[in-house]
């Protein structure tokens, strides 16, 4: 990449924006008890730790016969069948010396043995059994050997999945504390909206930004308490943020944070709390505001419905996540080779829709305008370019996956 000057006078940087945020999100402290069933999505509130060995006794990792390695000195020994254990079954009785043990998958390890051969690998003759020299220790899952009693499993401000919520269910762990989601208020304002479904007269569009910003909130875990649309007009902006900050944790609009004089929104911030910032060096997004309605942190977000859900996915997220109680926030980028170049250096921070290639590089979307939303549903995600930056084919070039913004 070259870099030529970069000049967005007046523009704060993507990066100090969420530093800024971060800085002083306040972590969550109310928390609930949920079972299993209901924890997928939230934010563990509590330390776990591993309240026995795992696997918690030895047992077998294959069907087939748990043996005393040391029997086994020559190929194909034959030793006399002691038994059978299956799971489910106690330990039973120790192996008898120089004996083999049935066993299958799940099994606990009867004393005396240190060693499964798999069946397919041993030859049955009545009650004897033929058995290759093996590895020491082979298809054993030891004692302990995932983790010991009492070490740290999942720390407080994991979000938990699918992964986290097995692993709990095999500690034996029914119930988890989380911290109760986070409450989004949302708005989305412009006197030319409707909702989709209604009859729009000239000059009227269909309100995107609310369910798109309500379904990209939900499915990061938060509850959402969608208000709808609000004209441009400062009386009836400041009565929707007056009722809606006494409802929710954060305020999030869309719409009437850009320059025009139909743009009042900064204005009613600045009157019912305070404009903490306002325009960042994001293509699409640059007039992304921040700041309180009383006491309440509000996000502006900008109008154009692209630039509204990738300042969410990019600058809300983390902020989002953080208020959230989550530990990990920032969202990690692949570096992938550019199969396209971008020869002119922009003022602002771009994040351009495009696709992964067969070849494992990038390709871009030709359509890129802020105001366009099909060109994301037809790409894998967004490639970063740096203000200043130009970029020649073959060069790495950022990659943040739809896969992992979207959840
Ligand atoms: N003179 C300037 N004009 C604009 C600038 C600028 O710097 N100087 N910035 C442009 C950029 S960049 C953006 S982004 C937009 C954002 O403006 P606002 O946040 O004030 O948004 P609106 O003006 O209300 O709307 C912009 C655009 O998006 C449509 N929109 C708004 N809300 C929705 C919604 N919920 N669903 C679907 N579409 C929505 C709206 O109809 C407008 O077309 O400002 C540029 N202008
Ligand atoms: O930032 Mo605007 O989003 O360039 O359209």
């Amino acid at each position: 990449m070259t870099t030529s000057a970069c000049d967005s006078p007046g523009l704060l940087t993507v990066d100090a924006v969420i530093a800024q945020l971060l800085a002083q999100a306040i972590a969550p402290t109310a928390r609930i008890r949920l079972p299993l069933s209901a924890a997928s999505g939230r934010v563990l509130a509590e330390d776990i730790v591993a309240p026995h060995d795992v696997p918690a006794w030895a047992n077998s990792a294959m069907d087939g016969y748990a043996v005393a390695a040391a029997d086994l000195q020559t190929p194909m020994t034959s030793l006399a069948i002691d038994g059978r254990l299956a799971a489910g079954d106690g330990s039973g009785s120790a192996l008898t010396p120089s004996h083999a043990r049935r066993i299958f998958t799940g099994a606990p390890l009867p004393a005396g043995a240190d060693t499964v051969v798999a069946q397919e690998h041993c030859l049955r003759e009545g009650d004897r059994i033929s058995i290759p020299i093996t590895t020491l220790a082979a298809n054993v899952r030891a004692q302990g050997e995932e983790l010991a009693r009492g070490s740290l499993v999942l720390s407080a401000g994991k979000r938990l999945s699918a992964n986290e919520i097995a692993l709990l269910a095999s500690l034996g762990q029914a119930k988890v504390s989380v911290f109760q989601p986070l409450r989004i208020g949302l708005l989305s304002t412009g006197n030319e909206l409707r909702e989709a479904g209604s009859a729009l007269a000239a000059g009227q569009i269909a309100n995107a930004n609310g369910p798109g910003l309500a379904a990209l909130f939900r499915g990061w875990g938060f509850d959402v308490i969608n208000s709808g649309i609000v004209p441009d007009q400062p009386a009836a902006l400041r009565s929707a943020f007056r009722a809606l900050s006494s409802q929710c944790d954060v305020l999030i609009s869309s719409g009437g944070v850009s320059v025009g004089e139909e743009d009042h929104l900064k204005a009613v911030v600045s009157e019912l709390g305070e404009l903490a910032l306002w325009r960042v060096a994001i293509q699409p997004g640059k007039p992304l505001a921040f700041g309180r309605v009383g006491q309440r942190p509000w996000l502006g977000l900008p109008g154009n419905p692209t630039s509204a859900l990738i300042t969410a996915m990019i600058i809300a997220k983390p902020y989002l996540r953080r208020l959230q109680g989550q530990q990990h926030v920032q969202e990690a980028a692949y570096t992938l080779s550019a199969e396209f170049s971008w020869p002119k250096a922009k003022p602002r921070r771009q994040y351009l829709r495009a696709s992964l290639t067969n070849s494992g590089g990038v390709t871009l979307h030709a359509q890129q305008g802020s105001a366009m939303l099909s060109p994301a549903c037809a790409s894998d995600g967004l490639a970063m370019i740096e203000a200043g930056r130009s970029l020649v084919a073959g060069e790495p070039v950022p990659f943040l996956p739809y896969a992992s913004l979207l959840s």
